[in-house]
């Protein structure tokens, strides 16, 4: 089975967790827009949705499915992304899309978050995933030198602008022990806007899919 088959599988089981009448958040990527076009075909009667990028935003629109300012709504149940990695705490790296910030600000809103995965997404600890880290341009070279500090060797992501309007440093060689620390550290670095660790909003649920099924926890 293909990776993307398996992506399809995680997003078409989240949808039974879909409540009619309800906004639901969605997240970004390719195994989100397995999701999208899930919700759509399903005819699932749901209010409206948050959105967490532009390119979700058109493809949501593009189906005839309502999008809310986030500012119009003050929570609601589920909110439903994808990952780079989640390890068995539920804690995660996002981002690889460039979608990280507003994917944090929409779940951090949320209820509850679904995390749809393919099992080559799932590590003991986090970190062989270049993490993404979003940046005020003018401060670029600046967070480099001090993510160099912390360890982390950070690689300028050439000819990518965030919807934000910002630019992303993706850090390799890290292994992230400890990563609520982590992300509390690197929020910390004057000109970082946010960054990929998903620790201090983990998920709730991962919904994963091998060769052999789904497996959640
Ligand atoms: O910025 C992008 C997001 O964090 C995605 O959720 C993440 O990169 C996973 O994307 P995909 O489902 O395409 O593997």
């Amino acid at each position: 089975m293909d990776q993307n088959t398996k992506k399809q599988r995680a997003a078409e089981a989240a949808i039974s967790l879909i409540k009619p009448g309800t906004v639901v958040g969605v997240g970004t990527g390719s195994t989100v827009n397995y999701f999208i076009d899930a919700l759509a075909a399903n005819k699932i009667d749901i209010e409206a949705t948050v959105s967490s990028s532009d390119a979700s935003t058109a493809r949501l629109k593009a189906l005839g499915i309502d999008v809310y300012d986030l500012n119009e709504v003050s929570t609601y149940d589920v909110y439903v992304d994808g990952a780079d990695e989640v390890t068995n705490h539920k804690h995660m790296i996002k981002g690889g899309g460039a979608a990280l910030t507003r994917e944090k600000i929409v779940a951090a809103v949320a209820k509850s978050f679904i995390c749809i995965v393919d099992d080559s997404k799932k590590v003991d600890v986090l970190g062989k995933f270049p993490l993404p880290v979003e940046v005020i341009p003018l401060a670029r070279s600046y967070v480099a030198r001090e993510i160099v500090k912390l360890g982390g060797d950070p690689v300028y992501r050439q000819g990518v602008i965030t919807d934000n309007g910002n630019v992303i440093l993706d850090v390799h060689n890290l292994s992230i022990i400890e990563p609520t620390a982590l992300e509390t550290q690197l929020n910390q670095i004057a000109g970082v806007v946010c960054n990929g660790i998903f620790a201090h909003r983990p998920a709730d649920l991962v919904i994963s899919a091998s060769e052999t099924g789904i497996e959640r926890w």
